[in-house]
């Protein structure tokens, strides 16, 4: 079986560097290139700590890199700014792109969706790659069934760009799937310091909480007379994400499509 033919965008970064180590010890993957902002024409093995990785050259432009290079799959873990162009530019190029980049718009993933359809190729989005995390959200939606009330609180290390983050988006999105919309709170509740009660979604609201030592923490709070569920997920370091990366892109091999979310491609 021929590897599957693989370019990191963000490999310097804390995600990225998971990845990489991901890639160059999985037998059936092989790191062609790199996607960076900078250091265009040197190798990674030039850069700290990548010193043992042999024949990954950096490029910055991903044009330049998708015409020179020969990939199956893009790994993107970059920003909500580069993270979009390179999705697009990537299934022009009829490269597969397995997504762990937060912050992007419905717009945006509406426009991948059309052109995966076109293309006839697959893309994986995951707003988490953490298996336990997929699960907080199944849970979640469960849960909500039964419970109408929920506060969504999501806490990362204060380095994180998007808020609210991709997994409390994709949270909500699910309850709302399957929960009778509901304003909540007191209907004349007032905030007296503007965003006290969070972000709005639906009628539910979002709190987003930034410090350093944290990693990615989400708890969903239910609540109705006289009791209360909690349903949390901690990721304590990077590498919980990373059986999801590899599962994404071996699915996107198989399977020609959009998909917005682990759980659609999890048994
Ligand atoms: N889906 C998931 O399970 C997870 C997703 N994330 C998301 O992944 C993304 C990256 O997170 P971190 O690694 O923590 O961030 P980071 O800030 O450590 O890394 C981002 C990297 O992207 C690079 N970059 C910026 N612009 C670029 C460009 N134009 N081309 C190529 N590289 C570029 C930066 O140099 C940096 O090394 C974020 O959007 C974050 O929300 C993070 C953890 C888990
Ligand atoms: O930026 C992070 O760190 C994380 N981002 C993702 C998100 O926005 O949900 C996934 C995880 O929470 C870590």
């Amino acid at each position: 079986m021929n590897p599957i033919k693989i370019i990191i965008a963000g490999p310097r970064g804390r995600m990225g560097r998971e990845a990489v180590n991901l890639v160059t010890n999985t037998e059936h993957f092989e790191l062609t290139a790199v996607l960076d902002h900078k250091f265009d024409g040197m190798m990674l093995s030039d850069l700290e700590g990548f010193q043992s990785i042999a024949n990954v050259p950096i490029y910055t432009d991903i044009d330049i890199c998708l015409q020179k290079i020969e990939a199956d799959v893009l790994i993107d873990l970059t920003t909500p700014e580069a993270g979009p162009h390179h999705v697009r530019t990537a299934l022009n190029y009829n490269v597969r792109p397995v997504v762990g980049t937060t912050g992007f718009s419905k717009e945006e993933l509406q426009e991948f969706e059309e052109l995966c359809k076109q293309k006839e190729l697959g893309c994986i989005i995951a707003p988490n790659f953490a298996i336990g995390a997929v699960l907080m959200m199944k849970f979640s939606q469960l849960a909500a069934k039964y419970f109408q009330d929920v506060e969504i609180v999501e806490m990362h290390h204060d380095k994180k760009l998007d808020a609210p983050s991709g997994t409390a988006v994709k949270t909500a999105e699910m309850i709302a799937a399957v929960r009778e919309a509901k304003k909540q709170g007191h209907p004349n509740e007032k905030e007296t310091i503007q965003g006290a009660r969070g972000a709005e979604y639906d009628g539910m609201h979002i709190h987003s909480v930034r410090l350093p030592g944290l990693i990615a923490h989400q708890q969903v709070m239910f609540g109705s007379d006289g009791q209360s569920l909690t349903i949390r997920h901690d990721s304590f370091n990077r590498a919980s994400f990373m059986s999801g990366v590899k599962v994404a892109v071996e699915t996107v091999m198989k399977h020609n499509g959009f998909v917005y979310g682990l759980e659609n491609i999890l048994d």
